[in-house]
């Protein structure tokens, strides 16, 4: 039997319960499709921080790297804010994950459920129309680590400043999976720029443009980052894949997470070159509701369906997945903040339970 080594980076919020979910959803569909899952749990962010005075303690780098994938959570909130920057949990071990490992490719899927226009906060006959939409962003450089950066001067003279760079080879790889993605779905690639104003973005789309004749079957348009935002929201449905740099991708994706109804639907795949991944919500460790048990683990559970795919070419199992959490949601089952205001949805657990409920059936 295939067993697969997963390191599981829950963190803070409801990053371990959500991940209590997508464990258990996982290890459902382990046994129907016969493989085995080795779990090996590691302190990640605050939590870290917490423990051990680190936010990537470093036997949570090298259970990262022993790992056949890893299966990430959220870090962050309000405790861990006063820490020196590099020592706060989001750039002292998200950041440094993702650029260690080279996961330059940010996959992130959203969809309205065809029947679930209703969670949609667009308006009901653009929502009828319904969304499929691929972000692919561009996760290890632009102004996220771009050099200089820093804060300099006192008083009200000081300032802060960061650096938003790319270079042509890094557009040019993220293009190419952004194109490759498109074949493989409706055709259409939406490069999401601001290159009205900003040198790197007339640089993006220089190299955008000059990969497009690569895919003459694939259509290209230009869009600014301004009328990306506003045109999500008219014509949602157009849109196939939208190509990103890191800052414009992080903002998109979450526009495109409450399209489908919530921040807590939207799952995604980092990867790189040679497909070692880290899967993870879209969404953080929403210290608003944490610890309560009502946040939504669909995302969580969707990451780790991303995970099945495209790391352990588990590809039936992770169609049995999203197929029990489409059927879940159109049977109704819903966490509180998909429910209309008033309404108790079901619990973290118990959206869990009704996706593993539904694991066996519906499988083509
Ligand atoms: N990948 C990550 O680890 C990650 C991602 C984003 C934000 N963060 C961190 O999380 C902390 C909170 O950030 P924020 O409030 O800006 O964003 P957030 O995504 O945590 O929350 C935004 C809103 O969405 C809701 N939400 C998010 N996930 C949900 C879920 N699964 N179910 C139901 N509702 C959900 C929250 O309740 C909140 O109202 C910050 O420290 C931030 O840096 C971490
Ligand atoms: C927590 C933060 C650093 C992160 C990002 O900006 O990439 C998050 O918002 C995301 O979308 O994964
Ligand atoms: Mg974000």
């Amino acid at each position: 039997m295939t067993q697969h080594r997963i390191a599981v980076l829950a963190g803070d919020g409801i990053g371990p319960e959500v991940m209590a979910e997508a464990q258990k959803v996982v290890d459902a569909v382990a046994a129907q499709f016969e493989f085995g899952i080795d779990w090996h749990s590691y302190l990640v962010g605050g939590a870290a921080i917490d423990a051990t005075g680190a936010p990537l303690p470093e036997a949570t780098m090298s259970g990262c790297e022993a790992a056949d994938a890893i299966l990430f959570g959220s870090v962050g909130g309000p405790k861990w804010e006063g820490l020196p920057p590099n020592s706060q949990p989001e750039r002292g071990s998200l950041l440094p994950l993702r650029k260690h490992f080279e996961l330059f490719c940010n996959l992130r899927p959203a969809q309205i459920h065809p029947g679930l226009e209703g969670l949609s906060p667009l308006r009901a006959d653009i929502a009828a129309k319904g969304m499929d939409l691929l972000v692919v962003r561009e996760l290890t450089g632009d102004i996220y680590f771009g050099e200089p950066r820093g804060r300099h001067g006192e008083g009200e003279q000081e300032y802060g400043y960061d650096t938003m760079r790319y270079s042509r080879g890094e557009i040019r790889r993220i293009a190419r999976l952004a194109f490759e993605a498109a074949r493989k779905r409706r055709g259409k690639v939406c490069s999401v720029d601001k290159a009205n104003v900003l040198q790197t973005s007339m640089l993006w789309r220089e190299e955008v443009t000059t990969i497009a004749a690569d895919y003459p079957d694939v259509e290209l348009e230009h869009i600014y980052i301004d009328n990306a935002a506003m045109q999500m929201l008219r014509r949602a449905s157009e849109f196939d894949v939208m190509l990103c740099g890191n800052l414009f991708g992080d903002i998109l994706s979450d526009e495109a997470a409450m399209i489908t109804g919530s921040m807590g639907l939207l799952p995604s795949a980092s990867l790189n070159a040679a497909g070692f991944g880290m899967y993870e919500p879209a969404g953080g460790s929403a210290p608003d509701i944490a610890g309560q048990g009502i946040a939504n683990p669909v995302a969580q559970i969707l990451s780790a369906s991303l995970m099945l795919r495209h790391s352990l070419n588990e590809i039936a199992a992770a169609d049995a997945i999203d197929a029990a959490v489409s059927q879940a949601l159109a049977d109704g089952c819903l966490t509180n903040e998909l429910t209309p205001a008033g309404q108790a949805g079901l619990s973290t657990a118990a959206m869990g339970d009704a996706i593993v409920a539904r694991l066996s059936q519906g499988v083509k």
